[in-house]
């Protein structure tokens, strides 16, 4: 299994062409090997542009900064869920979950379908792994998306909202899987929910600014995935105090 590493981010500047002021500015990142770190930041500050450059498709703005790992290559290394879950609706949910090995053009193994129903089964989908996309809600269509991250075993996970459209209860479920699932992989996940970047990060990050950039929590000295208790309960207060800030 491909271990998680490190990546530091530098955003100088990234600016959109068809903007006249920069999406971030001055925005520096430390993602640490094999940990879990949450994003949060008002709509439109600039979480998926980050998401984005990082998997390679931010093609349409310019970029002024660096991206450093331990000499490891980010591309072929990262696995993405994006906001949108992206199903193929001409293809069956089973299939959507395989879809990287599809896409490289390789015949489906019993053994990876067999993973692929395994992680059907434990986001609650497995009687639907024949259906198509468009038979299925919102919130199932995010665990098809969610099992098919999980299944490429990447050593760097990029998430983005990945639990927002689920019930309170199949959201925690769902964060607990994914946290076991993805030990030794490093993780940016981003969210709008300061209980779940609690619960789930190693470290968090809060965008602040326009244009934004990113500062670093303190006070998280505990691991995750967190218990909500009183220290937690005040974290998420620090959070929202900060995001806060961003809506006057
Ligand atoms: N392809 C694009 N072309 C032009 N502008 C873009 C493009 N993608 C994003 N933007 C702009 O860049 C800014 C940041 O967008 P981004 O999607 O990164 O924000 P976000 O923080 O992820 O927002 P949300 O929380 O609403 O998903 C927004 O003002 C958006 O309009």
């Amino acid at each position: 299994m491909s271990q998680g590493f490190a990546i530091s981010i530098q955003a100088d500047a990234l600016r959109y062409t068809t903007h006249a002021k920069p999406v971030l500015q001055d925005l520096v990142m430390q993602l640490p090997a094999q940990q879990w770190t949450c994003l949060l930041g008002r709509s439109g500050c600039g979480k998926t542009s980050i998401l984005r450059k990082l998997a390679g498709l931010l093609e349409e703005a310019q970029w002024q900064g660096k991206i450093e790992t331990d000499g490891q290559p980010l591309s072929g290394n990262i696995a993405y869920m994006a906001q949108q879950d992206l199903l193929l609706p001409w293809l069956s949910v089973l299939d959507n979950v395989c879809i990287a090995e599809r896409l490289q053009g390789r015949s489906l193994s019993q053994d990876l379908r067999d993973k692929a129903l395994l992680l059907l089964e434990k986001v609650g989908l497995k009687a639907y792994a024949n259906n198509y996309p468009h038979t299925l809600s919102g919130g199932m269509r995010q665990r098809v998306a969610l099992a098919r991250t999980l299944l490429q075993e990447r050593p760097i996970v990029l998430m983005d909202e990945p639990f927002s459209a689920l019930d309170a209860v199949t959201r925690h479920k769902l964060q607990s899987l994914s946290f076991e699932l993805l030990q030794g992989k490093t993780v940016l996940l981003v969210t709008h929910d300061p209980q779940e970047a609690v619960r789930l990060g190693h470290q968090i990050y809060v965008m602040e600014g326009s244009p934004a950039n990113a500062h670093l929590l303190a006070g998280l000295a505990s691991t995750p995935p967190r218990q909500l208790d009183e220290h937690s309960a005040a974290l998420q207060n620090d959070i929202l105090h900060r995001l806060g800030g961003e809506h006057v």
